[in-house]
This record gives C-alpha cells, structure tokens and sequence, in this order.
C-alpha cells in the first residue's frame, strides 16, 4: 500500500488547477441511465471513485470510455442488460446509491445492495425510499439489496423529506423526471453539486425549477436525449487547496475557484486572519499577518459550513492562536483525524459530536494513518507545516477524491512525495 511522504518546508506560492467536482460527476454519471441517447461529461476528475462508477454503470451494459486522459466521460445507456446493482461495487462507494432513482424510471424495476463507503456514520438508505415510495416505488430490503419496483411506472407527487439529504434529493429529482405529473420536492438539498445535477438534466430534455432553493419541481417527461456537460468546479478540493496558504504561509491561486461555491467556508478563513480574493481565473489565498486566529466551526448543509472540510480545517485551527470549537452536525463519526493529528502533537478533546481544538505554536511530523477520504487530505495539509517528516499511511482513501495530489501540491513548493508499496 502506498503512503505520502511530506516534510513541513515553509511558505507556499503559485498556482494550483482545481479539478471537476468528484460530487457532483459521481451524480452525473448515473443520469446517463436515464436516456438511451449518449451523454458526455467534460471536466470529470481523474479519481478512483470515478472508476468505480464506471465499472458500476458497464455492470448495468451502459458503455462508458474515458477520453483525454480521464477528462472526458463519454457514456451511452442504449442498450442496458440489467437493472442489478452487485454488492462487490456498490460497497466500495456510498455514491453507487445513486443508481437506484435512475434505474427505477427508466426500468419500472431496481435492486441495488446497500452502500459502502467513508465509515464516517451510520448512512441509511430511509430518506432515498421514502421519496421513492412517494413517487410510487414499492421497495423492500432483502439480503441486503433494496428491491424496487414501480409497475404502473412513477408518479409525481408532492413529497417533504425530512432531513435535505444531498443523496436523496439527486435519486428523487433523477427518477421524478421519467414519473408521470409533477413532482413538488421540499426540504431539498441545495449543495452546487445538485444545481450542476438539474442542469445537465434539463440539457437532457428534463423540466425542472427551483434547483439550489429548497423546493425544486419536476415536470416528467416521457423520454430524456443525449447531452453534453461540464462538470462543476469541486468546492471541497478547492477549499482544501485554499487551506495550505492559510497553513503554510504564502500566496496560492486556486485556478477555476469561485467564491459562491465556498462563500461559508472563506467567511470562517476571514474571520481565522487568511484573506480570500477573487481573480479573474479563480481565488488568491494569503495568510494575512503571523499565525492565523482559532475560529469555532459548525458543519451544516449548504450554504453553511460543509462537513467534507471540516477535517482540514481542524488541521489549520491545531496552529491556530486560541481555542476553537468543532461542532460536526452532520456525520457521527467524522473526527476520525482527530487521534492522528495528536500523535503530530496536536492538543484536541472530542467529545460526542463536539472537537476542543487548541492551538499550538509547531506540530512534529510523526507517521499518522489516513481512515477516510477528507481525513487523509487533513493529515497532509498538516504534515506541510510540521516540523521534520509526516508518513501519511493507507493513501488508496485519498485517490477517491483528489488527483495528482503530489504534483499539485509539488507545485506551490511543497515537500511531498509519494512511496510506493508501504
Ligand atoms: C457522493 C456524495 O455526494 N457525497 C456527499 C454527500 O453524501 P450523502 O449524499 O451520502 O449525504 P447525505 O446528505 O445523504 O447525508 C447527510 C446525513 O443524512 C443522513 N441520511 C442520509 C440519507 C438517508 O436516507 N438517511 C439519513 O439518515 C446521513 O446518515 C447523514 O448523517 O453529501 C454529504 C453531506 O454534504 C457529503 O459529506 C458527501 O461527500
Ligand atoms: C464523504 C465523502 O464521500 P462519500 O459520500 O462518497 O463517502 C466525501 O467526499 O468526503
């Protein structure tokens, strides 16, 4: 297994390209089962995760190439040969989930096996059947796959979820474009990753409003065509790439960021004494005096705080002037990092859902272990500002979600490099 070496080495400058958001391409994906015209995604992140979902979607008898060295996902659903989603792929990756909506409409008919993915909570699959059984779905669990089925086809409908669930909303908003009428969806999720969604969807022929508000309308159709669509800017690889300036010292432009994508996020780094501009090809991050200032974080759905940063901003609040106080309001087992990051010297107290971090004036590299995907990219994030080495362990969770880690890093200056089979 390979692992991340990196020794803290002062300020970082340069520029850093942010890729298409692993988020929103792993909901895109999926969309092409809704039409049996070709849909291609440009922008697409060069990520496991993405190569998960491609092995799920052939699976299914879709056609999938990558073009232009990954960036480019050219799909094509026309002639499909299941509607069984296998356990061996679907546990790799909680997105996998994302198939059920889309199978459903364009089949009548769907099994797919409960997910995996980050063991950062619980995750249930509830808030996706209650809005499917509200479309019409009947949906049993047996042998750990949810049987759906729809015979008369989907209905639209009104339906209030309980909790803005961003997986839930992409599966209810994917399978109301194919149900028959209307469907009114309240308490939506408003994350960019869904407005990226309903557009590519409505590129497709879909009739959808309200898309980033909390209620978004559907007006079914009887078919979907083919599309061509650029995947949105990842706000998470952005907003963890804002933070190595903020950590290091330095001047680091985000190349494609913009700030309605980290709006809540700048705020708190604003507030911490690191200053965030918007140039004409993304973001300018400095740190505007010596050591940044502990801010209290709360984890919320969009527009607030999102949770997928909130380990790397612990990370940055671990050298921070002061006490801060981590609230994590999303997951129930999202400080993960937090053990690790005390072994590099780090004074944090967890308690339920709740992080004491305060600050220290050094952290010492010391070799930590990754155990989810945002945890990993925090560890190194402090690592670049420890004092002497960090080894990073068990890095296949980092390549779900970020490319070329080493050289973008590499290219503002930092000492990071990759070792091979440890
Ligand atoms: C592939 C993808 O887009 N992943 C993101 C997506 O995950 P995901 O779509 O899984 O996140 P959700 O918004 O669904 O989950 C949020 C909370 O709702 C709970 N819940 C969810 C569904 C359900 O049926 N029942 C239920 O109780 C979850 O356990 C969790 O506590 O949004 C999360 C919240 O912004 C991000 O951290 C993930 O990176
Ligand atoms: C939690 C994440 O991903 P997933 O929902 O795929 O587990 C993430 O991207 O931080």
């Amino acid at each position: 297994m390979d692992s991340i070496l990196v020794t803290g080495n002062g300020p970082l400058s340069g520029q850093i390209p942010i890729a298409g958001a692993k988020n929103a391409c792993l909901t895109l994906m999926p969309a092409t089962l809704l039409s049996k015209e070709p849909l291609t995604l440009t922008n697409a992140p060069r990520l496991s995760d993405i190569k998960t979902m491609t092995a799920l979607l052939q699976s299914l008898g879709a056609e999938v190439s990558a073009l232009q060295d990954g960036q480019v996902i050219a799909m094509s659903s026309h002639s499909l040969t299941s509607h069984v989603a296998d356990y061996d792929i679907v546990r790799k990756m909680r997105a996998s989930n994302l198939v059920l909506g889309p199978l459903l409409a364009r089949f009548g008919q769907a099994v797919v096996s409960l997910p995996g993915g980050c063991a950062i909570g619980a995750r249930p699959m509830d808030l996706h059947v209650e809005g499917l059984e509200a479309l019409g779905a009947e949906i049993e669990l047996k042998d750990g796959y949810l049987h759906a089925k729809a015979p008369g086809g989907l209905k639209g409908a009104v339906h209030e979820m309980r909790f803005a669930s961003v997986g839930a909303t992409e599966n209810i908003v994917m399978a109301a474009t194919l149900a028959k009428g209307t469907t009114v969806l309240k308490n939506a999720a408003r994350e960019p990753e869904i407005v990226d969604l309903v557009e590519c969807l409505r590129k497709m022929g879909a009739q959808i409003s309200g898309e980033g508000s909390s209620t978004i309308e559907i007006q079914g159709v009887d078919r979907l065509h083919g599309a061509t669509h650029q995947v949105v800017t990842d706000r998470i690889e952005l907003g963890t790439y804002m933070l190595a300036p903020a950590i290091c010292g330095g001047e680091v432009e985000l190349l494609g960021g913009r700030m309605r994508l980290v709006e809540s996020f700048a705020a708190k780094l604003d507030a911490a004494g690191v200053s965030v501009a918007e140039t004409d090809k993304g973001l300018k991050v400095t740190r505007k005096n010596g050591r940044v200032s502990s801010v209290d974080v709360v984890t919320e759905p969009f527009p607030g705080f999102p949770t997928d940063l909130q380990a790397q901003m612990m990370a940055l609040m671990c050298t921070a002037e002061g006490t801060s106080v981590l609230e994590e309001r999303i997951f129930e087992n999202r400080f993960m990092h937090a053990p690790e990051l005390v072994r590099m010297g780090a004074n944090i107290e967890v308690h339920g859902g709740t992080a004491t971090v305060t600050g220290v004036e050094r952290l010492k590299g010391a070799p930590v272990m990754a155990t989810d995907l945002r945890a990993s990219v925090s560890l190194i994030l402090a690592g670049l500002a420890a004092e002497g080495e960090t080894v990073v362990s068990r890095v296949y969770h980092l390549d779900r979600g970020y490319e070329h880690v080493v050289r973008k890093l590499e290219g503002v200056g930092a000492k990071i490099e990759r070792i091979k089979g440890q």
